[in-house]
């Protein structure tokens, strides 16, 4: 997977080159470019904003310089994200989206954001998806793009070291996973739940779907409400 980051501060993605992504890229499984937006400009300020139309408070960046630089960058095959507080949710499905990309580019926005004309003559060439990480406001696309390429890459065959672990995934059965313990056995007066050092595998399946049920039922109901009927078994439903 070839993945591209266009952005006014490059040295932001620096920990896309780090641990697991990090090993992966030397792996040959993802390759990364990282694009100062700044080389498009033809300024001598290299100014990439302007005052918004219509007035209003902060800069807009500016359509005649992210088109360029999406030119340049983007291909036939690219999926072009576009991180912003008012985009569709990330979610865990839309990262196995992206899993099955050969070309990921992400348009990382500071100020109020980017003139939308740029989204809008990019879709008459690639697919492109105006996503946000959560109910919140951040600064610029940067802190988005690093969560978003975390959770696509350690999809991605061979990245992770056992392909078993996106099976306990959080969210992978559309339900939040439940609490994980290790030794000591006790620990400042704190026990190992029992059925966890029972070595009866059947029970400690149910206890963790149960865990991982009350869990989801106390914290994101939400979460619940949108599962089919049949994702829950007569155990479930008795809980
Ligand atoms: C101006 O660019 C921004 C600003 C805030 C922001 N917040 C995001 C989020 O996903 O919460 S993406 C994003 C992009």
């Amino acid at each position: 997977m070839q993945i591209d980051v266009v952005t006014i501060f490059p040295e932001y993605l620096t920990p896309l080159r780090a641990a697991l992504l990090g090993k992966a890229i030397d792996k040959g499984l993802i390759s990364v470019g990282v694009h100062d937006l700044r080389d498009w400009t033809q300024d001598v300020h290299k100014a990439v904003d302007d005052s918004p139309y219509g007035g209003g408070p902060g800069m807009v960046m500016k359509a005649d310089i992210w088109g360029p630089a999406l030119d340049d960058v983007c291909t036939d095959e690219t999926r072009l994200i576009v991180p912003t507080p008012a985009g569709r949710p990330f979610t865990q499905a839309v990262a196995h989206e992206y899993a099955n990309e050969s070309h990921l580019v992400f348009a990382c926005g500071r100020y109020e954001g980017i003139d939308q004309r740029v989204v809008d003559d990019a879709a008459r060439r690639v697919r492109v998806d105006e996503v946000s990480i959560g109910d919140y406001v951040l600064v610029g696309g940067e802190v988005a793009v690093l969560a978003i390429v975390e959770a696509v890459a350690r999809l991605l065959p061979g990245v992770l070291g056992n392909p078993k672990s996106h099976a306990e995934d959080s969210f992978q059965d559309g339900l939040l996973e439940g609490p994980s313990y290790t030794r000591p056995e006790v620990w400042r007066e704190l026990a190992v739940p029992d059925v966890l050092r029972s070595g009866n595998h059947k029970l400690i399946n149910r206890w963790r779907r149960d865990q991982s049920l009350v869990r989801t039922f106390e914290r994101r109901p939400d979460l619940l409400e949108s599962l089919p009927e049949d994702a829950f078994d007569k155990h479930d439903r008795a809980l």
